[in-house]
């Protein structure tokens, strides 16, 4: 059986930046009923990202640094490329009380830590979907990270969705994967609306199809039927979706998402290199 998501009374999350993936994150959590708005704090430079975290009742502070010590989780929600020079600026600021949460991109635990000055770290790629509770997120742990820790950060994204444990290595091609991956469903949505536009649908129409195809096969899959048995129940012999199959095919449908995925992960691991 799942094991329920808590967070303990009172215990304060901060986010430093307040962009699209905190944004995700934070209502994630605040609609799952896990952690109230007044329990969550940010800082950005921009007025708008402010604004739009203060419309769903998030604390917003004047600096990073009000948000590290006013919080007890503090999760890192800046682009790869200025982590760090945001964690060197936080260092005094940082202690051993504060569990540090990564979502960036590319960055590995072993730099997290030198410029943070201590390994209370947990590193953790998740996906947009956590704004509607759908989330794919996996984890991995830093050297004084403890148990508590781990089940601290489960919580807060089994709350959003599915979280995993796995080891850093594989973290290029998470993020290559699932963190990644909505971005290339949204193409293929926009795609395949825009084929039944080509066909002659009406655009709304053509768009609500393609969304709710997609949103049906993907929970086909809880069936706990192979992907390959499933297109198979759909494609009759000599019928309508093998003519389609064999253009996917043709196109290199196939290799072409797999590409994407090796494509993405070889730049994060350009990412934790620079
Ligand atoms: N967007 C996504 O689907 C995913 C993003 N991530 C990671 O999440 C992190 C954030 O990405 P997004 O939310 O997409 O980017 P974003 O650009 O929407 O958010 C970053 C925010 O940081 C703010 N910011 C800039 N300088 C700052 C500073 N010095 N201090 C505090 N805030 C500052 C920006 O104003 C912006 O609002 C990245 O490291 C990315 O790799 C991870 C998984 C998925
Ligand atoms: O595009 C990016 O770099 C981020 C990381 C994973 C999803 N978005």
């Amino acid at each position: 059986m799942a094991v329920e998501a808590t967070w303990p009374e009172g215990l304060k999350l901060g986010f430093i930046g307040a962009g699209r993936m905190a944004e995700s994150i934070s209502k994630g959590v605040i609609n799952s009923g896990l952690i109230s708005p007044s329990n969550i704090r940010t800082a950005d430079p921009s007025s708008d990202r402010r604004d739009a975290f203060t419309s769903f009742g998030v604390t917003v502070l004047e600096s990073n640094s009000q948000v590290v010590d006013s919080s007890d989780v503090v999760v890192l929600a800046v682009k790869p490329q200025i982590v760090k020079r945001v964690v060197m600026d936080l260092k005094p600021h940082l202690s051993k009380d504060k569990l540090l949460v990564s979502i960036a991109a590319g960055i590995r635990l072993k730099d997290l830590q030198d410029w943070a000055g201590y390994g209370r770290l947990i590193r953790v790629m998740p996906n947009t979907p956590a704004l509607i509770g759908e989330g794919a997120s996996v984890m991995c742990l830093g050297e004084m990270a403890t148990k508590e820790d781990q089940e601290l950060v489960a919580s807060l994204f089994k709350a959003v969705g599915k979280i995993w444990t796995a080891d850093e290595k594989y973290f290029d091609a998470i993020t290559g994967l699932s963190g990644s991956g909505p971005a290339y469903v949204y193409v293929a949505i926009e795609a395949l609306a825009d084929g039944g536009v080509a066909a002659g649908l009406p655009r709304d129409l053509a768009l609500g199809l393609a969304s709710q195809t997609v949103l049906g096969a993907a929970g086909m899959l809880n069936t706990g039927r192979h992907p390959g048995q499933l297109k198979d129940d759909v494609t009759s012999p000599g019928g309508t979706t093998i003519a389609g199959i064999r253009e996917l095919e043709r196109g290199a449908f196939r290799g072409t998402l797999m590409n994407a995925v090796v494509a993405a992960t070889e730049r994060s691991r350009e990412l934790s290199e620079s």
